[in-house]
């Protein structure tokens, strides 16, 4: 099997006859840390909308596990195990985190909830499933209170585990951190690194602290293009991406 779990070639968008994306290769390593940066306007949002199937490529082509479905329905990639995370709008606020994340596992296997002689195996498998993603979230101590009593940044850590509990090939995250205090994006900086240990994530994000210390590979967009993609120690020193930022500081530890 390769070692690439979601791959681009030459994929382009257009909108109108403006050039969103163009001839973007991307290679996302299996179970690796791949974020995507750019300044405003770069077409990471188009990217995203593009990979899940919300926009359609207009050249180029997409592969999960090295399978075409450039041309496969946004609910086809969802099967096929491309999770994009969960809004907070998205989740049931009234039912316990465990209980939303029960529904998102279940999800991914719709028949078993179907077939009555497999429910109890199946709801065993999925509250297992359940319960390992709330050890991950590290929210055992509110795994049984509703979803909208929850602390915004515990929202934000079960979208993530929204996604986690369908057992996706790839995770796309759009600005995981957006919005949050500090304490917070501690939290989800550890749950992403953590993650890309048996986990292929893609995500957007601005805060470069968080993009240099638990990204394995960066990628950097500007104007609809991949200027450089490479580990963040390269990135961050690529003259390009300096004048790309025009100034701007990259800052951010390294790992
Ligand atoms: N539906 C649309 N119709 C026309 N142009 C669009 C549409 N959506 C985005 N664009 C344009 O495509 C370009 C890329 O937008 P995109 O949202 O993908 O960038 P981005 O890198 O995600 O930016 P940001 O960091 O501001 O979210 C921008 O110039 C934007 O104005």
């Amino acid at each position: 099997m390769s070692e690439i779990a979601l791959q681009t070639r030459g994929l382009g968008v257009r909108y109108g006859s403006f050039d969103a994306l163009s001839e973007v290769d991307l290679a996302v390593k299996r179970n690796s840390v791949h974020s995507v940066i750019g300044p405003n306007g770069a077409g990471k949002t188009t990217l995203f909308h593009a990979l899940t199937g919300t926009v359609s490529a207009n050249s180029g082509r997409i592969e999960l596990e090295g399978r075409d479905i450039t041309r496969a329905s946004d609910d086809d990639r969802v099967r096929l195990g491309i999770a994009r995370s969960f809004q907070v709008t998205s989740l049931f606020p009234e039912l316990s985190l465990r209980e939303n994340l029960r529904l998102a596992a279940q999800g991914r296997t719709p028949w078993q909830a179907l077939i009555p002689w497999r429910r109890a195996e199946a709801s065993t498998e999925i509250l297992e499933t359940a319960d390992a993603v709330i050890e991950r979230l590290s929210l055992q101590n509110v795994a049984t209170r509703p979803a909208g009593e929850l602390s915004h940044g515990q929202q934000r850590r079960l979208e993530v585990g929204m996604a986690i509990a369908a057992r996706p090939r790839v995770i796309l995250l759009d600005e995981p951190t957006s919005g949050m205090g500090i304490d917070d994006i501690d939290g989800m900086k550890t749950l992403i690194r953590d993650l890309g240990g048996d986990h292929t994530v893609l995500f957007i994000e601005h805060n470069m602290g968080i993009v240099m210390n638990i990204s394995d590979t960066v990628t950097v967009m500007r104007l609809g293009r991949k200027l450089v993609e490479g580990p963040p120690a390269q990135v961050r020193e690529d003259p390009e991406v300096k004048r790309a930022y025009l100034g701007n500081m990259i800052t951010g530890d390294i790992a």
